[in-house]
């Protein structure tokens, strides 16, 4: 069971140590914002929230962060992680007493609400995984080709329901895709050559076309929200009214009828959005977690077990 100030009195400056390490590294580089958001993410649908994506591969073990759908996450949300964890074990009374699952957690609190999102009280007491495999990211994190039925049973999957999904998928206001993600839906889309997807708004499909040329560079990556790319709002739903989500994933949520009307009024009021925002991340953050000592433990160093 997670709860707010759980470190009260194990290390009861935690939370503003935390912000002042991950504030420090957002002023040298602004994907702290989106690297960091994402990375918790990857982490909770794999074994749970509990730091696992974090751990590093060795000779005798290749860990999450290996498997292809994490090799596209930033190094940056990984600094974030071990620059706060430095900064909170640097205090005596901290050190290796606050878990790196937990670190995550405030630092991904903190990154949104510096992007200009809402701020929230964020749960504590999360102990850090004891595994970390590569096979067992197999499956468990959604693909940009999902439609709504298989993005609602992988969210079923870890306890999300759809509409926590649908406010989750607003993180998308933010940071950037490499242009293989979306490249099916540009280029002889449904193996039809010269075909575009018709979901896809025309004039942004073009820009895309622009951005992303056939053969481009695989490092090459476009905003995720060209509007207003570094605001953490719900652009994101306004973009899917014009048919400029940029994966099916995203599309579908406004295309799909069952999910429209969410998607809809989340447009309609960024306070509406806001606030299922932060139920939908203080649900996903309970996801999996563990907290007896058979389960876990407060990794000294975040990137290798004890
Ligand atoms: C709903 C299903 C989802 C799918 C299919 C999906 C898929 C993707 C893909 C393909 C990328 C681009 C990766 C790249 O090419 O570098 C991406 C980026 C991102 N995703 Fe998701 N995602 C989903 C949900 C989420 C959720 C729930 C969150 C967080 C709460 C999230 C946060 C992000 C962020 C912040 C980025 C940008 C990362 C960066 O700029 O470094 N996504 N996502
Ligand atoms: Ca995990
Ligand atoms: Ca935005």
């Amino acid at each position: 069971q997670l709860r707010q100030n759980y470190y009260a009195n194990i290390c009861p400056n935690v939370e503003s140590i935390v912000r002042n390490a991950v504030t420090q590294k957002f002023r040298q580089t602004f994907v702290t914002v989106p690297a960091t958001l994402r990375l918790f993410f990857h982490d909770c649908f794999v074994n749970g929230c509990d730091a696992s994506v974090i751990v590093a591969s060795t000779a005798s073990n290749k860990a999450e962060k290996d498997h292809p759908d994490n090799l596209s996450l930033a190094g940056d949300g990984f600094d974030t992680v071990i620059k706060a964890k430095a900064a909170v074990d640097a205090v005596d009374q901290c050190r290796f007493k606050v878990s790196c699952a937990d670190i995550l957690a405030m630092a991904t609190r903190d990154v949104i609400s510096l992007a200009g999102g809402p701020s929230y009280a964020v749960e504590l007491g999360r102990l850090d995984g004891l595994s970390s495999t590569e096979a067992s990211v197999n499956g468990r994190l959604p693909q940009p080709t999902f439609k709504l039925n298989q993005l609602t049973s992988l969210f079923a999957s870890n306890g999300i329901s759809q509409t926590d999904m649908i406010a989750l998928s607003g993180a998308h206001t933010l940071g950037f895709s490499h242009c293989s993600r979306f490249a099916n839906r540009i280029y002889d889309y449904g193996g039809r050559n010269g075909a575009v997807d018709p979901s896809l708004n025309r004039t942004y499909a073009t820009q895309l076309q622009g951005m992303c040329p056939r053969n481009v560079d695989p490092n090459v990556a476009v905003n995720m929200d060209p509007i207003t790319p570094r605001i953490f709002d719900n652009q994101y739903y306004l973009n899917l009214q014009q048919g400029m989500g940029l994966f099916t994933s995203d599309q579908v949520l406004r295309d799909d009828k069952r999910s429209r009307p969410i998607v809809d009024s989340w447009a309609a009021s960024s306070d509406a959005f806001n606030s299922a925002f932060v139920a939908s991340m203080t649900r996903l953050g309970r996801v999996g977690v563990k907290t007896s000592p058979s389960q876990g433990n407060i990794r000294r160093d975040c990137a290798v077990f004890n």
